[in-house]
């Protein structure tokens, strides 16, 4: 038997995100381990699993208009295989349009659906035969138009068009599909900025500083990043800048008590870590006991020695934490939904799986704040876009907690001022999608 190449690898991590329920960057990295996949064929296939996730809804009007049957109706590994060959006659330059057609048909074959073979190749070839005229999107309804231009699901398309209006609602479904910039936060205790930034141009990276966020460098052809001489140093940590502002935006110093009550794999941590000179204690906690070895390991990487772990459920309380924190971090479990360009399967989530989030993130906002001293800080974080998530979580809390109050805090431009509350938007601010709430405890007049 032939070794997989770059589309057996990208159709058996299709295959997988869709009848296993699994992530796709998860399931890339374990296939291409399991394939033994590396440099170009590697990043091929990354190429393609990202490329078919992006485009699917799109793919499949396409495919469809060639087709008696429903693209998403026909049985793995069936719809994947056209998926992939659509997407690669469409969307990638260097494959001819013959090499993908022959590759899906070989595959229909050797994953045992030789009879369908026939079919691959007759809506292939069409695709291929009119790909400088196929057929127009439907636009009399936009939401659908929408839908299927930028491969978003519906109800998402019509909450984006809510928040944002027509015109910036399609720029945020464009800017989804964009390559998310990897971008890096400097280790302070470790380098300096210029210092990080030669070692990394010496290994043939191109570094260029974020356009607002202080100390968060983006990279280009970094290859394999966790090869390179500064990260096994422990010179720098990936890291969203929308992830970076919420130690600064929780104004962490060098010798506070903070806790961290969702904190694997530990970004926040380590941020806080970095801000308080690796002075003071961090209690980083996560509900998955399991999780917890992800934050010690990268601490130990970068050679953080105040940050300890401690398995706990955000939602229960804990008598020997109560007022103990100068500053308490809930960066709560989310929908994600303002990560997509990193995690692009992300949109395709039953919205019914949303609805019991909202819940879970009041409960552990509500149970983290008895851990917050007279005159600390609490600060509420996700990496969504969906006020529900959101300031309506804060909102609520804050109804019903008036010792707690938000306190504004001012960003570099494009942010600016703000009451205490952020959402930042990958099209707006050249982030990942966030929210960044902070709250201060009052002094009462009994407090000591
Ligand atoms: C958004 S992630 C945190 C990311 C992390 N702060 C970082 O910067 O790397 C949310 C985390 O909350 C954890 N989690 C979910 N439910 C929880 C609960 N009830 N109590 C504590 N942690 C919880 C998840 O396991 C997940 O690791």
């Amino acid at each position: 038997m032939r070794a997989p190449n770059a589309r057996d690898t990208a159709l058996g991590v299709l295959v997988s995100c869709r009848t296993a329920g699994a992530w796709a960057d998860a399931a890339l990295k374990a296939q291409l381990r399991r394939d033994g996949l590396s440099g170009a064929e590697a990043a091929l296939c990354s190429r393609i699993v990202y490329g078919v996730m992006q485009n699917r809804l799109l793919l499949d009007f396409y495919l469809g208009s060639y087709c008696s049957q429903k693209i998403d109706h026909l049985q793995p590994p069936l719809a994947e295989i056209l998926r992939i060959g659509a997407y690669q006659i469409l969307f990638l330059d260097k494959v001819p349009d013959s090499a993908a057609v022959n590759q899906a048909v070989e595959q229909a074959k050797a994953n045992g659906r030789a009879k369908a073979s026939g079919l691959v190749n007759a809506v292939l070839r069409q695709v291929s035969r009119n790909k400088n005229d196929l057929p127009l999107i439907p636009d009399r309804d936009e939401v659908q138009y929408l839908s299927i231009r930028y491969s978003h699901p519906k109800w998402l398309v019509k909450r984006l068009l809510a928040l944002l209006g027509r015109e910036e609602a399609e720029v945020a479904l464009a800017a989804d599909n964009a390559t998310a910039p990897l971008t890096v936060q400097i280790n302070p205790l470790k380098t300096t900025m210029e210092d990080l930034t030669a070692e990394l141009e010496s290994s043939g990276v191109i570094v260029r500083k974020h356009p607002w966020v202080p100390g968060s460098l983006e990279l280009e052809h970094a290859g394999d990043l966790t090869a390179l001489a500064p990260f096994q140093d422990g010179k720098f940590l990936v890291q969203d800048p929308a992830a970076r502002l919420v130690s600064q935006i929780a104004g962490v110093r060098p010798g506070m008590r903070v806790l961290d009550v969702c904190a694997a794999p530990g970004g926040k941590s380590f941020a806080a870590a970095f801000q308080m000179e690796d002075r003071g204690g961090i209690v980083a906690c996560d509900l998955h006991e399991n999780k917890l070895k992800r934050i010690r390991e990268g601490a130990e990487r970068l050679g953080l020695g105040c940050i300890r772990t401690e398995a706990a459920d955000g939602r229960v309380f804990r008598p020997e934490w109560e007022g103990a924190f100068d500053a308490v971090l809930v960066d709560a479990p989310c929908s994600g939904l303002g990560i997509i360009r990193k995690k692009p399967d992300i949109r395709y989530k039953k919205p019914d799986d949303l609805f019991a989030l909202p819940v879970i993130q009041r409960a552990i906002l509500d149970n983290a704040a008895w851990y917050v001293k007279p005159g600390g800080t609490l600060v509420y974080s996700t990496c969504t876009i969906l006020p529900e998530e959101n300031q309506e979580v804060t909102d609520g809390f804050l109804a019903e907690h008036p010792d707690f109050v938000r306190t504004p805090f001012a960003l570099p431009d494009p942010v600016g001022e703000t009451e205490g509350q952020v959402t930042l938007w990958p099209h707006r601010h050249h982030t990942d999608g966030f929210y960044i709430c902070r709250m201060e405890r009052r002094l009462l007049r009994s407090d000591p």
